[in-house]
């Protein structure tokens, strides 16, 4: 059989899917992630009804986590895939830049400048990039299509994109991008079947992964979200602390003559939970510790969602409903809980009950606003656009 295989680079993890060439929007034959990349790498994938769970080396050197974790999925594949013929692969690229607005197919020059973004994403770029080189290298004539984190942000007006910089500036591309946007453009399809007469309404979207931001949607289009020209802005986060006052990272620079690099290292590895924690960048780990720097860490977390959800809410005019997604979205009852609480306000009431099943609604009856659960498949929607740009 014909087969398209999607990766997904994450900053803690390597999603895929193997999906079949010619059936448009039939479930992966094979999907799966390895997750916990740097700290506890494991692979969990599912292939019909079969079910695989292993653990992969522990790293030995951090900074090699994520290109060892390729290497040894694109082993495990060739061997799980040996049935199949692979006709092209999708990839998640977090930065499109100014340039890129829609999928685009792989060649030479598309990747050098995407190689180009590399210092605006990290955490990403740099491993969204090694999926497509080392498929290349393997299968030279494959065709391979790159799907932007950036690209469904492109409704939103100058306003909500643009910083209030000298101009020159804003015309040169430093602007606000936005990311996670593969995940909100699953998440406002689904809207329909989640909300009703509330779809097209005013909705705010809380992707919250290792990565973590917010959209305002509104018709299904984002309007505003809060991460930016980088993925450090918004929320706080694994390991990025998010919003920050520009004048901490002159302080770092000129008080402790910390470099870019030294900067680097603070924004996007020591940082966030795991900065403000002490203890892990892993959300699972501060719920089930009794240290008080983990109880701390969780409600600064929930705090700045809360925080931020108000600023959205300005963009939107108002708030129908609360839709979470990603790895804290989908699995933690805890952390949804106390962000509903925060927006007690807001006229929202959580249904306790229903938040523990997680979903799909788990507002009470009498809450003003409406409040979801959708497990986010930008896997799924990475292989559409990689199917219809081969097709057309
Ligand atoms: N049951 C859970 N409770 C709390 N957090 C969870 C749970 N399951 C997964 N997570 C968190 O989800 C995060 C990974 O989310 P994911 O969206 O897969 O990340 P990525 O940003 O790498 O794509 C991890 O930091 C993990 O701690
Ligand atoms: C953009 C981003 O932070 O992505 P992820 O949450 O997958 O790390
Ligand atoms: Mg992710």
């Amino acid at each position: 059989m014909k087969a398209l295989l999607v990766l997904n680079a994450g900053s803690s993890s390597l999603k895929f899917g193997v999906f079949a060439a010619d059936r448009a929007d039939a479930p992966a034959l094979l999907s799966g992630q390895i997750d916990a990349i740097g700290v506890k790498p494991r692979l969990r994938a599912s292939k019909g009804d079969e079910r695989f769970d292993e653990a992969l080396p522990t790293p030995e050197n951090a900074e090699h986590a994520h290109e060892d974790a390729l290497t040894w999925l694109l082993d495990w594949l060739r061997e799980h895939l040996a049935a199949l013929e692979l006709v092209a692969a999708g990839h998640r690229v977090v930065h499109g830049g100014t340039h890129f607005s829609a999928p685009v197919r792989i060649d030479e020059t598309v990747l050098e400048e995407l190689e180009a973004l590399v210092p605006l994403a990290p955490l990403h770029q740099p491993h969204n990039l090694r999926g497509i080189r080392a498929l290349a290298a393997q299968l030279p004539e494959l065709p391979q299509v790159a799907c932007f984190d950036t690209a469904f942000h492109h409704t939103q007006d100058t306003r909500a994109a643009t910083f209030a910089l000298p101009r020159a500036l804003t015309e040169e591309g430093v602007r606000r991008y936005g990311f996670h946007g593969l995940s909100y453009e699953y998440v406002a399809a689904q809207l329909p079947a989640l909300l009703d007469e509330r779809a097209d309404g005013r909705v705010v979207v809380a992707h919250l992964g290792a990565g973590a931001s917010l959209c305002a949607v509104r018709g299904r289009e984002s309007v505003a979200t809060t991460m930016g020209f980088t993925a450090l802005d918004g929320l706080m986060m694994a390991t990025r602390p998010g919003s920050l006052d520009p004048g901490v990272l002159l302080y770092l620079m000129e008080h402790k003559r910390m470099d870019a690099a030294a900067i680097t290292r603070l924004l996007y590895h020591e940082s966030g939970l795991a900065g403000v924690s002490g203890i892990s960048p892993d959300m699972r780990v501060l719920l089930d510790s009794d240290a008080r720097a983990a109880a701390e860490a969780v409600e600064l977390y929930c705090y700045r969602v809360a925080r931020e959800t108000g600023s959205l809410m300005a963009a939107l005019g108002g708030l129908d409903a609360i839709v979470f997604t990603a790895g804290v979205g989908e699995h933690s009852a805890p952390v949804r809980e106390r962000v509903c609480e925060l927006l007690t306000w807001t006229g929202l009431r959580l249904d306790a009950a229903r938040n523990v099943t997680h979903g799909p609604r788990i507002e009470a009856d009498d809450s003003a606003v409406a409040v979801g659960v959708v497990p986010t498949d930008e896997e799924s929607v990475i292989a559409r656009a990689t199917r219809e740009l081969l097709q057309s």
